[in-house]
């Protein structure tokens, strides 16, 4: 029995989500006195998956064959799951990403493994193999008991932080079958939207309501995100209205997103809107309302107009960087 942790790689990267991912399954490998090996498909350089043996991973397996060079689900799941079979992996990690959601259950047919997507610890050890995640599009916890022989985890990023753990990986080609029916969506071209930090890979996120009145009203908002290296984000409304692209809406219905800072600006703080952001480490809260919900998750708020205090900390940011 091993563990097998799925690597996504985006332009030949590995990003903090894919580290941490690998901390996690290193932990649970441990746990079960066993290897951990990693999968990764695309075009990834040498030095980029040696670098997964810091996290633990002993064993990199390599994919890289033209077909597979962008993501495709289905046939990136029969791999993986060819995998996990080849290396008698009864675990399979990944991270809960747009990818990794997508993945994870056409992962846990292939292999009839029970599924826990979402999860935001370690299993127990209890005898048990039970994994804490979120529920009901992030508004609760449920603890989920696997009884199948194989499982597969969907971590959520930032959920467990990324751990370092020594170890000399070797990396090992890895060559799948592809079948032509795995083959139905493929991407031909992938066009990047903005150059903009990439929303729920952000560790800062700057995020603001209908109480901004307007769409003119942003050039503070992101000259604050720019100021701190952050991200912006919306609430529904606002993408709604057109004021903001829908790639920045957060909430049950938009990105769930678990940055180490969230500041939510003229956002009350509906439920809708905390099932996405509720996990994130810090959350500041910045409304002219001592009443808005929001206020009971912060841990810092300020009670004040939107228009005279982000032009405050616009100013102070300013002042500290020199
Ligand atoms: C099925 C369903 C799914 C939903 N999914 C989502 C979702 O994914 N994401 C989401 O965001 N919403 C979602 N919603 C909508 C959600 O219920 C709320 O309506 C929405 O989040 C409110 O957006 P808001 O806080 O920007 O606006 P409002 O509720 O209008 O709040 C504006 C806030 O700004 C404050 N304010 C006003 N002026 C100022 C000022 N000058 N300075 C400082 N503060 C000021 C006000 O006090 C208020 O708290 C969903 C709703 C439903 C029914």
């Amino acid at each position: 029995m091993s563990v097998l942790v799925y690597v996504e790689q985006a332009e030949g990267k590995f990003k903090k989500s894919v580290f941490e991912a690998v901390s996690y399954a290193k932990a649970i490998a441990d746990h079960q006195s066993t290897n951990l090996t990693a999968i990764s498909i695309g075009d990834v350089a040498e030095n980029e998956l040696k670098e997964l043996g810091k996290y633990g991973a002993s064993k990199v397996l390599n994919v890289s064959v033209d077909q597979l060079k962008t993501f495709v689900n289905q046939a990136y799941a029969s791999v993986i799951a060819a995998a996990a079979e080849k290396e008698s992996a009864d675990v399979v990690v990944l991270s809960n990403s747009f990818s990794g959601k997508g993945l994870a259950p056409r992962i846990a047919v292939k292999l009839k493994a029970g599924l826990a997507e979402g999860a935001v610890e370690l299993p127990s050890t209890d005898g048990k193999f039970s994994v804490k995640k979120t529920a009901f599009s992030g508004k609760a916890f449920a603890i989920t008991e696997l009884t199948s022989a194989n499982k597969v985890i969907a971590l959520n990023p930032n959920a467990f932080g990324v751990k370092e753990n020594a170890t000399d990986a070797t990396i090992e080609n890895f060559t799948a079958d592809v079948k032509q029916s795995d083959l139905g969506t493929v991407i031909k071209e992938l066009v990047r939207a903005t150059d903009k930090i990439s929303l729920p890979d952000a560790e800062l996120v700057v995020s603001a309501g209908r109480g901004l009145k307007g769409p003119e009203n942003w050039g503070m908002i992101e000259e604050l995100a720019s100021l701190l290296g952050a991200a912006t984000a919306c609430s529904k409304p606002v993408s709604d209205a057109d004021w903001r692209p829908h790639s920045e809406h957060v909430g049950q219905t938009g990105i769930a997103i678990s940055p180490n800072l969230y500041i939510a600006i003229g956002i009350s703080g509906a439920i809708q809107h905390l099932a996405g952001v509720s996990s994130s480490k810090v959350i500041v809260v910045i409304n002219k309302d001592p009443e808005a919900p929001f206020f009971k998750v912060a841990d810092y708020g300020i009670v004040g107009d939107a228009f005279e205090v982000v032009p405050k900390f616009i100013e102070a940011l300013k002042a500290h960087k020199g």
